[in-house]
């Protein structure tokens, strides 16, 4: 049997978002440092204080970067991310596509500023810290710890934009990638919706894109000019990838009649049976970054 009673210490990776926000005399939330007083022994590692929404996939480097430096040391039983919730689905991902050992990693955050009277953080964080000592969460990838859930970052979305518990998750089996940076990677989204014609599509292909996650309707589905627009791109070897903007069920392609999702397959674009647009765009992204 494994043994996990040794609690060395955790290391703390702080990002920015709301949880070390405060609002100015206008109620305008700004990141600034995230402290905490916790019950474990923790390493800080102050990366970056940004509010999430304006993270590039360089910046999502340099979190999975850190979180493999810290798990360098083997005294380290495992990392917390402190990250904003606006983009917490996309740098969980990217983290959980190369985190290749059993010990935890949990991102988590907070909905509310840290100057609020009655804040998230706290609670969230000590939750984190707590689930990367629970040895039943060895070997389950990188998780997300918040507002009283804890989900895998695979298959994860933002449900809520104010709820406390503010994530969801349908989970896929994991497969882990070898680590590749993305920064510099052209992945594209396309929302679809009644009446779209090519014009997105042809644009993101003139400016060379790399690929392109389609957020199509129902269980991925749209019209003919998208379905033409995407045989283009396939010829051209440019990957494109089927969502939906449905938020939970299975993707599949299962209409015709010229604009369906089998439509879509037979112009050479392929489904995610489970990510939706934002995951989908980071998994495509480390696709073509590790080339597989
Ligand atoms: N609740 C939050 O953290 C939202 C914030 N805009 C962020 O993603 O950084």
């Amino acid at each position: 049997m494994e043994r996990y009673d040794r609690l060395s210490y955790i290391a703390l990776l702080t990002t920015g978002g709301t949880i070390a926000s405060s609002r100015d005399e206008n109620g305008v939330s700004r990141p600034g440092a995230a402290r905490f007083d916790l019950a474990a022994e923790v390493k800080v590692v102050d990366l970056m204080s940004k509010d999430s929404s304006s993270f590039d996939f360089a910046d999502m480097d340099r979190i999975v970067d850190a979180v493999a430096e810290a798990l360098e040391d083997t005294e380290c039983d495992g990392v917390v991310v402190l990250h904003g919730t606006d983009t917490m689905e996309e740098s969980s991902l990217l983290v959980d596509l190369f985190h290749d050992d059993p010990r935890p990693v949990v991102f988590t955050g907070a909905q509310r500023t840290s100057d609020h009277s009655d804040p998230d953080g706290p609670a969230n964080v000590d939750a984190a810290v707590r689930a990367v000592t629970d040895s039943a969460n060895r070997g389950r990838g990188v998780l997300v710890v918040f507002g009283g859930r804890t989900l895998p970052a695979r298959g994860l979305w933002k449900c809520h934009t104010s709820e406390l518990d503010a994530f969801a998750s349908s989970a896929e089996p994991r497969t882990v990638l070898p680590r590749s940076a993305i920064a510099g990677v052209r992945v594209d989204i396309v929302a679809l919706y009644p009446g779209v014609d090519a014009v997105a599509i042809d644009a993101y292909r003139a400016a060379g894109t790399q690929g392109i996650v389609l957020q199509a309707l129902g269980s991925g589905n749209t019209n003919a000019d998208v379905v033409a627009a995407v045989k283009a791109c396939t010829a051209e070897g440019v990957p494109v990838v089927v969502t939906t903007r449905v938020p939970v069920g299975e993707i599949e392609p299962s209409y015709g009649g010229g604009g369906g999702g089998a439509d879509l397959v037979d112009a050479g674009a392929v489904f995610s049976p489970v990510l939706r647009a934002g995951q989908a765009r980071v998994l495509l992204a480390a696709q073509i970054a590790t080339r597989v």
